[in-house]
């Protein structure tokens, strides 16, 4: 400091007052320089970071933009050929639908969709395509889909801008929600993706909905699961609901509730759906028939869940063309939504159906009719069920769908596996009286 200082103030005696002065001028006038200056360069960086950060959310969001798998003519040309209603004139069943389906590539969203299609509504599917399960089998089913002329838009249900465009571009008369993350036990290990598509996602779907002109008229999926712990039998729409046993089970409760919320503010026609166990070709490879059938093909264990006191488990097995039956009947008795430009002008239906089999099967009985379609035995461990979010058993009462749907389920569980069988059998590349089976 002292060096400093006398550098600065020469100690020379007479001049120093002058030149003490003097030197504090310049000094003065050096420090208001500098300060000056790194004011300037601080401006400069403050109006640089600015710069830099706008251009990083510009670029942010135009790459989102121009990254999006959506949008532009050809798009929205294929969108209107595919929401297209195909109905003969004059048709005894009317003008036809169209139908946004969400979930298009999953297993029941496949099969309405084709479904829907061949009778001569309009469909244009949405999905995801995320990696649950293997993302091949969805883009397999994408490809039999558009094979009939039904286009898939690769897309999120989060992503409300895509759904805003798509009502831009079709005025869809229904949706059929079927978009979810499925899965009992898989809500242990990623609670978020259940919050995320069956919570937050079905939200976005009712915002766009709602905003919607014309509003359409909701069908969507929820899930036996919402019985919980009930053990009043057979499950009735009446029964109580309020004893989830998995976070599954919780946000398709929520669900329900979430759609109540819709229909009583804006006015949105609702029906949701509880599927039991939905089973069949094409299916879902993180269910214990497909799994199963994987592992004794390959020779691998397979485990068997038992309950306490060495019961079995039991679910009310549903055949995916009963379902399928379920679903277009929902769409074709579902009231209109009243509401318009977000208001609602008039009570809309809020129902509930369940959709099952109403003859529960054990999962060991499961097991020996797999066996039989595939002339394999089955090398088993049983256990006792974990923890995990399962329920004993499931058993629907359909009287209500019977009598307002007019569902009547007609797939047994043998009848069913057994096409499920010759599905993957052709499907995974088996031949019978080959080396490989
Ligand atoms: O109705 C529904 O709302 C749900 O149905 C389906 O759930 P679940 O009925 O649990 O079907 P699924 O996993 O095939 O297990 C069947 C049986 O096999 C037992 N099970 C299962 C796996 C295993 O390794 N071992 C075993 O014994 C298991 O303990 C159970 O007893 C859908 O996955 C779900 O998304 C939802 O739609």
């Amino acid at each position: 400091m002292r060096v400093l200082e006398d550098d600065l103030f020469p100690s020379t005696p007479g001049k120093v007052k002058i030149e003490r002065a003097g030197a504090m001028n310049r000094q003065l006038h050096r420090c208001f320089a500098s300060t000056s200056t790194m004011f300037l360069w601080a401006l400069f960086l403050v109006a640089m970071t600015a710069s830099y950060l706008s251009f990083q959310s510009f670029v942010d969001t135009s790459s989102k933009y121009f990254a999006a798998s959506w949008g532009g003519l050809y798009w929205e040309r294929q969108i209107r050929a595919s929401a297209a209603p195909r109905r003969p004139p004059g048709s005894a069943t009317g003008a036809g639908m169209s139908v946004l389906v969400t979930g298009a590539a999953g297993f029941v969203g496949t099969h309405c969709s084709l479904a829907l299609r061949k009778r001569g509504d309009g469909v244009v599917g949405i999905d995801n395509f995320n990696s649950y399960y293997d993302p091949s089998l969805k883009k397999a089913r994408r490809s039999l889909l558009a094979s009939h002329g039904v286009f898939v838009v690769e897309g999120d249900i989060n992503d409300g801008r895509l759904l805003a465009k798509l009502f831009d571009v079709v005025p869809f008369t229904h949706v059929l929600h079927l978009a979810a993350q499925a899965g009992v036990r898989y809500a242990m290990e990623n609670p978020a993706s259940y919050v995320h598509s069956n919570i937050a996602g079905l939200v976005t779907l009712l915002e766009a909905c709602k905003d919607a002109d014309p509003q359409p008229a909701i069908v969507w999926a929820s899930s036996s699961s919402v019985y919980g712990l009930n053990d009043k039998v057979p499950f009735s729409e009446r029964d109580r609901t309020d004893q989830p046993a998995s976070l599954y089970a919780a946000t398709k409760k929520a669900g329900e509730e979430i759609t109540h919320t819709y229909n009583h503010i804006y006015g949105l026609s609702i029906t949701g759906l509880r599927f039991f166990t939905v089973y069949g070709p094409w299916g879902r490879p993180d269910m214990a028939y497909f799994s199963f059938t994987r592992n004794i093909l390959q020779g691998k264990p397979i485990t068997v869940y038992r309950g306490k006191n060495h019961v079995d488990l039991a679910r009310d097995f549903t055949y995916i063309d009963d379902i399928v039956k379920g679903c277009l009947g929902s769409l074709d008795t579902a009231g209109k939504s009243t509401g318009t430009g977000g208001k609602k002008r008039g009570p809309a239906p809020y129902r509930i159906f369940n959709l099952g089999n109403t003859s529960p099967v054990t999962v060991p009985n499961l097991v020996s009719i797999l066996e039989k379609h595939l002339r394999v035995k089955a090398k088993k461990n049983v256990i006792e069920m974990p923890g995990n979010g399962d329920v004993p058993f499931t058993h629907a009462n359909i009287s209500l769908a019977r009598q307002q749907l007019g569902y009547k389920p007609t797939t047994n569980l043998d009848v069913g596996l057994k096409k499920f069988v010759k599905w993957y059998l052709s499907y995974y590349g088996y031949t019978r009286g080959s080396k490989n089976l």
